[in-house]
């Protein structure tokens, strides 16, 4: 375990920094990539543990795939082209690497194994074990395929119509890779709309597929072909800095190449109704996946309520919502949020607990949590608890704190953003 002493009681942040690529559009890239027939050039990868886990996974499957930083080459021989792995495939503390994984193997003609760290065998699986059961796949796991390590015995699939109970993009990705196999075609009906990077990527890769207001729908037996994939920064890594301008007196910082797909724009929302000093410049080149710089400064901040279909476009992002709301004047309320409970941690009693320890008044709710505003923030030992959305989060509270800041398990930063640290302190000014 590290454990790091952080920079606090800082005066701004200043200069600009360019956030690495983002994590849901690199998992896709390769897990397309490996689909594909031909070669898959992915520019920006993020070279996070998450994603590094999914590269480990697909060259199990016999996928050669080639690596620097943040370049990355698949060489595709197609969905037939996969074969079964000599050894349990590993996912790390990837919840999107395993869940989609789980509907690419129900497919396939062979048996194998995923598992991951101690979260990942917490985390609840038969949100899609049960609609892949329904498509006709066979999916072994403890306690009757809710948690990992999960066993897919690879079938025919029939294409199904489902509605999800849940708003979840992992889930829906699962069930679309699925129907990609399947017999016919497959429906997705969401509750809410949330983020579209497998849509996306299906037509970058050539495929079909056709959204109708929630409803998104594949037909099987699609042949994808390779491409070229140009990653966008990551919003979700953004938003660490974002909320440390807003918050940090005299800030002003320029974020490069921010991803601007509507689906995961809930913190420019927040930020906004926040009254937060921002511009956003978006690229004006045609692309699959929008992105553009974003200029912030610090401003008077005042709370707000974060709720309904504003939850699934800004899910990761809450964390570090809630310190932003600890700086606003007033009552901020999160609610509708209770997937938070079945993230990395539970995010609901992890940043409750994390942020009263360096002073913060908040109170945890049952889907969600109640700040008030402003409070100043104080210092002592926090630990991220194995979660690199806390470790990170508590990383940009404690440059407000007075005292010092121990953090323990600050490795946790790398899944997502293994140069955070090097980001952050090249724009906090003493
Ligand atoms: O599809 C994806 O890439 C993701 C979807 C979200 O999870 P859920 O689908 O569980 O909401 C999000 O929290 C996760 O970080 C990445
Ligand atoms: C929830 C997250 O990721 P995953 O579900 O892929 O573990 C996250 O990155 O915050």
């Amino acid at each position: 375990m590290s454990v790091k002493t952080l920079l606090t009681n800082r005066t701004s942040l200043e200069g600009q920094v360019k956030v690495p690529g983002d994590k849901s559009i690199s998992h896709r890239a390769v897990m397309f990539g490996s689909m594909a027939n031909g070669i898959t050039r992915i520019e920006n990868f993020l070279p996070g543990e998450d994603c590094l886990s999914t590269i480990s996974c697909f060259r199990q499957l016999g996928v050669e795939i080639v690596q620097n930083g943040s370049d990355v080459t698949v060489t595709g021989k197609g969905m037939d082209g996969l074969r079964q792995p000599e050894e349990t495939l590993y996912v790390g503390n990837s919840g999107t690497t395993i869940r989609l994984m789980m509907g690419i193997l129900s497919g396939l003609p062979f048996k194998s194994t995923l598992e991951g760290d101690e979260s990942i065998a917490r985390r609840p699986m038969t949100r899609v074990t049960f609609p892949l059961g329904k498509m006709g796949a066979s999916i072994m796991g403890k306690n009757n395929g809710e948690f990992a390590p999960l066993t897919v015995e690879g079938r025919k699939l029939n294409g199904i119509t489902y509605e999800l109970p849940v708003a979840s993009a992992q889930v829906k990705s699962a069930i679309l890779l699925a129907g990609l196999k399947a017999e016919g075609e497959t429906i997705v009906v969401e509750p809410v709309k949330t983020r579209d990077h497998t849509e996306r990527m299906i037509k970058q890769f050539g495929g079909e597929v056709e959204r109708n207001g929630n409803a998104v729908k594949v037909f099987g037996g699609q042949m994808l072909k390779g491409t070229h994939i140009n990653v966008p920064g990551d919003i979700s890594s953004a938003a660490f800095f974002l909320v440390a301008a807003a918050i940090v007196p005299g800030s002003d910082i320029i974020l490069r190449n921010v991803g601007l797909n509507p689906t995961r724009t809930g913190i420019i929302d927040v930020l906004r109704a926040m009254g937060a000093d921002f511009v956003i410049e978006p690229y004006k080149v045609e692309s699959a996946e929008p992105a553009g710089d974003i200029r912030i400064k610090y401003s008077k901040l005042k709370g707000t309520t974060v709720e309904g279909d504003l939850i699934p476009r800004l899910i990761d992002e809450i964390p570090v919502i809630a310190l932003l709301a600890t700086q606003a004047e007033g009552k901020t309320v999160i609610k509708d949020a209770g997937e938070l409970k079945v993230k990395e941690t539970n995010r609901i009693d992890t940043v409750v607990n994390e942020l009263k320890k360096l002073g913060a008044n908040i109170e945890a709710t049952d889907d969600g949590m109640i700040i008030q505003g402003k409070q100043s923030l104080d210092g002592g030992t926090v630990s991220a608890h194995g979660d690199h959305r806390i470790g990170m989060m508590l990383s940009i509270a404690a440059i407000l704190c007075k005292r010092d800041v121990v953090l323990e398990q600050s490795e946790a930063v790398a899944v997502s953003y293994p140069g955070f640290f090097d980001d952050l302190y090249s724009l906090v000014r003493t």
